[in-house]
């Protein structure tokens, strides 16, 4: 469905000065498939995923790389090339994003419906759409999601719960039947109980609309439950990549290890939780080699001069072979077995 090749992407700092918070990302998504990136705050997940879309803020620029798309009729585009007008109708009709927040995605003086209606008016090619037909389609979305179109359509957002916003905010986001969607934190912020249902609902639409999914979460059970693959960023780049089998069985960049060691399990014994010490560099000053090994436990000298790209440890197809970039994967275990619980 999509193909990112050395994606970078850089924030405008001051007049000639910028910072690089997305380095040489390779990416190949399949169809149907599910994607999370995981890591800390910072690390440019949502850089990224603002990117896959080219919806980056003012001062974001992509400064390199190529972002290639399967479209609906077959053909094949890349993002990076699209007049403004083509890349207007790719938006929504081939890949939409539910954005970080539900609480803020929504004008607050607009009502749901008005949301449903700008959206099928703008995005749509040439149909006409009517009062009854953004009722029905609306409708329609907001029944797969479980929430009552008469109670909802009429309402304003603050007159929604979180959990409602969230749910609204993702059946707009496939309004138009897009092939890919990106999530950026997609239940942060609600009760245990709302996200669970939300996670419920997420796959319940893969199930009937087959879309292939990029989500964006620091939560590691979520990724998990609904992830068939995982790549964790650090410091902008992608460190670690493979099935979620892999990566959470067997990761092999200690950072990955020592997120999931950062865990609680679900079942068995209480073990002490083990954090990373120190803290993600800044992308003003990264360190050279690298860019974990200030923080890592397993450090050579080595691992501070050379720069360290992916390599693949087990090749697997549709884009599920494991690659990490580490010198010292060999050496990674988890320090926890149930690991599989995260
Ligand atoms: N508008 C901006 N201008 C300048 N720098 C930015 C801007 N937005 C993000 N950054 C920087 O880019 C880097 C990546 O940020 P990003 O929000 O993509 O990370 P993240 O992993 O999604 O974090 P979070 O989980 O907190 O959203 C950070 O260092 C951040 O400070």
């Amino acid at each position: 469905m999509l193909s990112v090749r050395d994606l970078s992407i850089a924030y405008r700092t001051g007049r000639k000065e910028s910072v690089d918070a997305v380095t040489g990302v390779n990416l190949d998504l399949y169809e149907g498939q599910s994607l999370a990136l995981v890591g800390e705050s910072g690390c440019g997940k949502t850089t990224l995923g603002l990117g896959l879309l080219r919806l980056l803020p003012g001062l974001g620029e992509i400064t390199s790389g190529s972002l290639v798309y399967r479209l609906k009729d077959g053909t094949r585009a890349d993002l990076l090339k699209l007049k403004p007008e083509p890349l207007r109708r790719f938006r929504w009709n081939e890949a939409a994003m539910v954005f970080q927040g539900a609480m803020n995605a929504f004008n607050p003086v607009a009502r749901i419906f008005d949301h449903f209606a700008d959206t099928l008016r703008d995005h749509s090619d040439g149909k006409r759409w009517t009062k009854k037909a953004v009722e029905a389609r609306a409708g329609e979305l907001l029944e797969t999601v479980r929430l009552d179109p008469d109670r909802v359509l009429p309402s304003y957002p603050h007159e929604l719960s979180g959990g409602m916003k969230q749910r609204a905010l993702i059946a707009l986001a496939i309004a138009l039947d897009p092939q890919v969607l990106v999530l950026d934190e997609p239940t942060t912020a609600l009760d245990l109980l709302t996200q669970r249902q939300i996670v419920q609902q997420l796959h319940e639409l893969r199930r009937k609309f087959g879309f292939t999914m990029v989500f964006i979460t620091h939560d590691l059970g979520l990724a998990a439950e609904l992830a068939d693959r995982v790549a964790t960023m650090y410091a902008g780049r992608i460190i670690e990549t493979g099935s979620a089998r892999d990566i959470f069985h067997e990761p092999k960049h200690p950072y990955t290890a020592g997120l999931i060691n950062a865990v609680m399990p679900v079942k068995g014994d209480r073990p002490a939780l083990e954090s990373i010490p120190g803290y993600p560099p800044s992308l003003k000053a990264m360190p050279p080699g690298c860019p974990f090994h200030p923080r890592c436990a397993f450090a050579t000298a080595e691992c501070r001069t050379a720069p360290v790209g992916l390599d693949v440890l087990t090749e697997r197809p549709q884009g599920m072979t494991h690659s990490a970039a580490c010198l010292h994967h060999d050496r990674i275990t988890l320090t926890r077995k149930e690991s599989s619980n995260v």
